[in-house]
């Protein structure tokens, strides 16, 4: 077994907190480990990955390609892996994938299989056949690819079958999700075999910061990206993914943005331990809002640290490229002295749940005023917060930034906060609410 198992109950009641202070060692990176993941297990060589992400999305991309035909052990008590490389060619090539609800997961595999061809279904939760998968299956297929659906049109479960590439000019829209760009930049040099391969993005870009991911990702694994910008990407013939030998998972700097928030909200000082200044993660810019907000953030190589002395600040800011931190902003701003307004954040309604409306309708629970947008949200947070009961809608970061609703200690009048399904966070950070009270406790103790 990959991954320890974590039981939770129906409902988690989590008590008020008037301060948060301490240190906390963060769990792998999501985007770092699955890209890892299909990297190595595509690369020509063995890679060892240090601190992978132990986690539901981790573990379907795991099983997936160990149904590939992809040999990884993991080394006894660790999160550290050796991925034995198929260079370019997945051994198996028939197989039924489930990919639960992890978009990193089922997009780039399903370009790397697409171009690789074979006869390979893949298919996830009740949710994920409702996340489109349009753009990146229109993209694949008008060069040749044989990527059916199933089920609705646009939307998994997929079947791919052996196609036949007669163009090398990709072209694919960016405005829904940048993990279609992902996948097709991950997968083109299995297609610049012989011919390079170019990728237009039309329209608007989102998500930026996660290409870099993906780029510096390829880079380690010997693969450069030529760029125009945010508009066309080339990837030039005859290049083979190389293992790197090593190569360490960061901490991831999503999940960081709890702790961090915490430590803005209620006093600090809180640590995160395991991502810093020099992250490839593009969340750690999560740290740029709190410090509009008025919290004091510092940071090391391998830490950052938030502390407030009062009241927030409201924020009315883009957060169109940090679509998943955004969502601890929007809890914060229940603490903030004004309307907050998160704006260009549409893609929420295509992700794990329809976060726009989740949100709206669970921060209305504690008190909070909110004006719901195509694409933006505003809070206005209420005079004293009240007891609620929060609904997640299966998705980890509604569980995990509504814990954060705790820390107005006399707002609550000493209910407790009860979230329910708190088992959803086993998606990226099966330990979350454990990890959460060892701060409150360590807070207790400090104070
Ligand atoms: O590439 C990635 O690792 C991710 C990209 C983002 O998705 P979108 O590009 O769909 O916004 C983000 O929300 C997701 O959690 C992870
Ligand atoms: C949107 C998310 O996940 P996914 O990788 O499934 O898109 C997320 O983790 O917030």
């Amino acid at each position: 077994m990959a991954q320890k198992q974590k039981s939770y109950p129906a409902y988690i009641n989590l008590q008020p907190a008037s301060h948060m202070q301490g240190t906390v060692k963060l769990p792998g990176s999501k985007s770092i480990s699955n890209r890892t993941l299909l990297l190595a297990a595509l690369a020509n060589g063995t890679t060892e990955i240090l601190d992978l992400l132990a986690s539901d999305d981790t573990l379907v991309m795991l099983m997936a390609l160990k149904q590939l035909g992809v040999t990884w052990t993991q080394q006894e008590g660790t999160q550290n892996y050796t991925v034995h490389g198929c260079n370019g060619r997945f051994p198996t090539h028939q197989a039924d994938l489930f990919m639960g609800n992890a978009g990193t997961a089922i997009r780039p595999l399903t370009a790397a299989l697409a171009a690789m061809g074979g006869d390979y279904t893949l298919h996830g939760v009740a949710r994920m056949h409702e996340r489109p998968i349009g753009d990146l299956v229109d993209a694949l297929n008008a060069i040749g690819t044989n990527v059916i659906y199933t089920g609705v049109a646009g939307y998994p479960p997929l079947h791919i079958r052996r196609g036949q590439l007669h163009k090398h000019a990709m072209q694919v829209r960016g405005n829904v999700s940048s993990q279609f760009l992902t996948a097709l930049l991950m997968a083109a040099p299995l297609m610049a075999k012989h011919d390079a391969i170019t990728i237009e993005v039309i329209g608007e870009l989102i998500s930026k910061p996660y290409i870099e991911i993906t780029l510096n990702l390829m880079q380690r694994f010997g693969v450069t990206v030529a760029r125009d910008g945010w508009q066309s990407f080339t990837v030039a013939a005859g290049q083979q993914y190389q293992a790197p030998k090593t190569i360490h998972v960061e901490g991831d700097a999503s999940s960081a943005s709890y702790f961090l928030a915490a430590g803005a909200i209620a006093g600090g000082p809180v640590r995160v331990e395991g991502v810093g200044k020099n992250s490839i993660q593009g969340d750690v810019r999560f740290v740029e809002a709190l410090e509009q907000m008025g919290a004091t953030i510092t940071m090391g190589d391998n830490w950052i640290e938030a502390s407030s002395t009062g009241k927030l600040k409201a924020i009315d800011a883009d957060f169109n490229h940090i679509p998943d931190a955004a969502m601890t902003i929007a809890v914060a701003a229940l603490y903030a002295d004004g309307v907050s307004t998160l704006r260009n954040i549409a893609s929420w309604r295509v992700k794990e749940t329809d976060r726009l409306s989740a949100m709206a309708t669970e921060l209305r629970k504690l008190g909070a005023t909110i004006e719901e947008g195509a694409d933006y949200l505003r809070i206005t947070p209420p005079a004293q917060l009240q007891a609620a009961t929060i609904d997640t809608y299966d998705d980890h970061r509604m569980a995990m930034c509504f814990s954060l609703a705790t820390l107005d200690g006399t707002g609550l009048r000493g209910a407790a906060l009860r979230i329910n399904d708190p088992k959803c966070v086993a998606k990226t950070f099966p330990d979350y609410f454990d990890v959460f009270a060892q701060i409150a406790a360590q807070s207790v103790r400090n104070s």
